[in-house]
């Protein structure tokens, strides 16, 4: 009997070895003709194979993330490449020239694809996910290009801007004087982190908000832009990204208040906006709160980071400090107000009259903004005339590939050096296009950044007070040095230090009590 029950036994798992070999051989060989075939159309890009066949790019991407582009780019160096992985296909730009066409070719280079699947970061239902993804016939209108207008227009030069600036620096010069006479420690990534946050939301939402009724939603929203990447890809999110997951559900609830009490009435344009072509198209209250996590995030996460990495740059040189105190000193006014010293910044000057400062900003956003743009390919498409680009297909133009390399930007691509912003004209005419075409801290085409220019008057007007009044130094006194930037994750848009740097900041001797102002 128990000899029977064995050979059944014996008989049963080599019949089952037989099924899983099968079922794997199965699945090899569907992988290896899924990978193998040689399906590029005649004008495509030429595709970069991985050294380990079929998943190496996969491996790659998942464990260099944003660094495997650079990877690649030290050993090919062509315009442009294809990426295959599986079947899918992710064309590669490496030229300013085309990084630009590319740009300009939005009608089939699309960014709204990508957007719409992004909803999956921030827990959309079917309902909302239609509204976003709906592609409009021409002619016809649609939720996306009416929010696209109202975020353009409200950011645009000219009233609703001036009020936002207003704002912004009315509550960046409180951070400032809040630092007293004497020296005080601080923590300067959580420093700029915490001042910026409370000030975007103060300056998007209004003087009641969620994040300055509860700052502690500050940690919940830089939680949900750490996991970003993983929530995308909604595998369960609540294993997968934990804590990204848990600060999107901290965040809603207090938004969803804000907008069922209707304190939108004193949001800014952007918002104001914003909640206008939700409400026109059909979001309901819940989805419209439940975006909002991604325009503070969009607010900050990249801010923060520049001016953080601009004031190390700047406080690790000596040798910049005076000429750019004597640049800034030129805006300041001194003023007596209630009986205190105002020292106030006229802030409509700051790109005309402070060249080598506006230079430091650019410079930090070269080295800083790493990310990517990605859009996918809705038709096929001749890009720049040149290569055949195919429908379906995903489209990568590396930020940070671009603005450090060296055959663009020479020898010395890789370190601060503000300078170079400013000896443009010894450029041949083709470095100097090379250049400007290379540089695209904010995107590019119809998508550029329509918060650029509230980003440069919040971070360099800030930068330029904290030079003009204040010593910056290492806890111990030392220069400060410029920390390593963290591992740069997929989905992360500029480097953030890896560790925290701990600054003593101090006021200038003769500005001890200075009231600090801005005037917009
Ligand atoms: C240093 C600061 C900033 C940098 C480097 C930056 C960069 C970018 C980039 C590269 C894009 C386009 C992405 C692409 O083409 O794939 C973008 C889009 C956007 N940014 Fe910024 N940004 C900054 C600050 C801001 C600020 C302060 C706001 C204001 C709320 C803002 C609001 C937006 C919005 C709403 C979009 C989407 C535009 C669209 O889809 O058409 N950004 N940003």
């Amino acid at each position: 009997m128990s000899s029977a029950t064995d050979n059944l036994n014996i008989l049963a798992k080599a019949i089952y070895g037989v099924l899983i070999a099968s079922v794997l051989g199965l699945v090899s060989f569907g992988v290896i003709r899924l990978s193998c075939v040689e399906d590029v159309e005649p004008g495509e890009p030429p595709v970069v194979y991985s050294r380990i066949p079929f998943i190496g790019h996969m491996i790659g991407l998942l464990s260099q993330h944003n660094n495997y582009f650079t990877y690649i780019s030290e050993r090919y160096k062509g315009p442009i490449y294809t990426v295959k992985i599986f079947s899918s296909r992710i064309y590669i730009i490496q030229s300013p020239d085309l990084a630009q066409a590319a740009f300009r070719q939005s009608k089939e280079i699309d960014f709204n694809a990508i957007k719409a699947w992004g909803c999956r970061a921030i827990d959309y239902d079917q309902h909302g996910i239609d509204i976003v993804a709906f592609r409009p016939e021409k002619g016809e209108g649609a939720y996306m290009i009416d929010l696209h207008n109202e975020m353009h227009s409200s950011l645009a030069q000219g009233p609703s801007l001036l009020e936002t600036n207003a704002r912004v620096l009315n509550y960046l010069a409180k951070s400032l004087n809040a630092v007293h006479a004497g020296s005080k420690r601080h923590q300067l990534f959580r420093w700029l982190r915490d001042e910026y946050t409370i000030a975007s939301a103060g300056t998007l939402y209004g003087l009641s908000n969620p994040v300055s009724d509860n700052p502690s939603l500050i940690q919940s929203i830089w939680d949900f832009e750490r996991d970003l990447g993983l929530l995308v890809l909604n595998f369960h999110p609540r294993f997968t990204a934990p804590k990204g997951y848990d600060g999107r559900n901290v965040v809603l609830p207090a938004f969803l208040k804000y907008y069922e009490e209707g304190l939108d009435k004193n949001a800014n344009g952007l918002v104001q906006g914003r909640a206008r072509a939700a409400r026109q198209w059909g979001l309901t209250n819940e989805e419209i709160a439940k975006a909002e996590i991604t325009i503070i995030m969009a607010a900050g996460t990249n801010t923060v980071p520049s001016v953080f990495y601009m004031i190390c740059y700047i406080f690790s040189k000596p040798d910049l400090i005076n000429p750019l105190r004597e640049e800034v000193g030129k805006l300041m006014t001194r003023k007596t107000r209630d009986g205190g010293e105002v020292e106030s910044l006229n802030i409509s000057q700051l790109q005309s009259d402070c060249p080598l400062l506006t230079a430091c900003f650019h410079e930090t956003l070269r080295l800083n903004k790493t990310g990517a743009s990605v859009r996918t390919i809705l038709e096929d498409v001749k890009l720049d005339n040149q290569y055949f680009l195919k429908k379906g297909a995903f489209l990568q133009i590396p930020t940070g590939v671009m603005q450090a390399d060296l055959k663009t930007w020479g020898p010395d691509a890789k370190e601060f050096n503000p300078r170079r912003f400013l000896n443009q004209d010894s450029l041949s005419k083709e470095a100097k296009k090379a250049q400007a075409q290379a540089y695209i801290p904010w995107g590019g085409g119809k998508n550029l950044c329509p918060g650029r220019h509230l980003a440069f008057t919040e971070i360099v007007a800030f930068v330029a007070v904290l030079v003009y009044g204040f010593e910056l130094s290492m806890s111990d006194g030392s220069v400060m040095r410029v920390p390593k930037g963290e591992f740069q994750k997929l989905g992360v848009a500029s480097i953030s230090p890896e560790k925290d740097l701990d600054v003593l900041i101090q006021r200038r001797k003769g500005f001890e009590d200075a009231i600090w102002a801005f005037d917009v």
